[in-house]
């Protein structure tokens, strides 16, 4: 089977002291480098075909900070929006792909968070980064190829790696969504 990602199944464990530090795309020359002042949360797996993944990886590895904790400390000029009609506007570097950034600029259960790839920090992410929590949009590989045949197969591999498998986010993520939905159409706690 294909990696499903070099942080998942590695027993890596995250410090949760840990206070942040630097991301930095894949280019030799002139990076462009991301400085985070936090440790990321909700860090998990994410089978969607929009988040960035490492050559050969099924899952990209991708959690969020708050985006007052992020700054672009060099080569900003490089970065390009991927997809400016999605609802997270993720910024890439222009020259080798990499997603350096996520960020919501709409009304959304999630705005005010960016969303970050820690693999990208010298360490590879495992250098205090919190380690990947969950699966979700598992069944999303699917659709970029992957045999429905085979689902039991990754399923299995990410439970033995300690990861519940979600095919949309994770339960509380999914309640956080639900509760700013009902908060906007007035009908939340309307029924206790
Ligand atoms: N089947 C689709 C799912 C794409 C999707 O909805 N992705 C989620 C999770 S990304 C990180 O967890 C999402 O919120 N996307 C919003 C966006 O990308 O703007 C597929 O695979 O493409
Ligand atoms: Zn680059
Ligand atoms: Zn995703």
């Amino acid at each position: 089977m294909a990696s499903l990602h070099p942080l998942i199944g590695s027993g890596y464990k995250g410090d949760p002291d840990h206070a942040g530090g630097t991301l930095s795309c894949h280019c030799a020359d002139a990076p462009v480098e991301v400085t985070l002042s936090s440790d990321v949360v909700f860090n998990h797996a994410c089978g969607c075909s929009k988040c960035w993944k490492p050559a050969g990886a099924l899952f990209s590895v991708v959690g969020v900070v708050p985006r007052e904790k992020l700054a672009v400390t060099a080569n900003a000029a490089k970065l390009r929006v991927v997809d400016r009609a999605a609802a997270i506007q993720r910024n890439a570097c222009s020259e080798c792909g990499v997603h350096l950034f996520g960020r919501i600029e709409v009304d959304h259960p999630f705005k005010g968070l960016d969303f970050v790839h820690t693999e990208l920090s010298p360490g590879a992410g495992q250098d205090g980064w919190q380690e990947p929590q969950f699966a979700a949009f598992v069944s999303s590989i699917i659709e970029q190829g992957f045999s429905p045949d085979r689902m039991g197969e990754v399923r299995g591999a990410l439970k033995d790696a300690g990861l519940e498998s979600y095919d949309c986010l994770s339960p509380t993520l999914m309640d956080l969504i639900a509760t700013f939905t009902a908060k906007k159409a007035g009908t939340f706690n309307a029924k206790v």
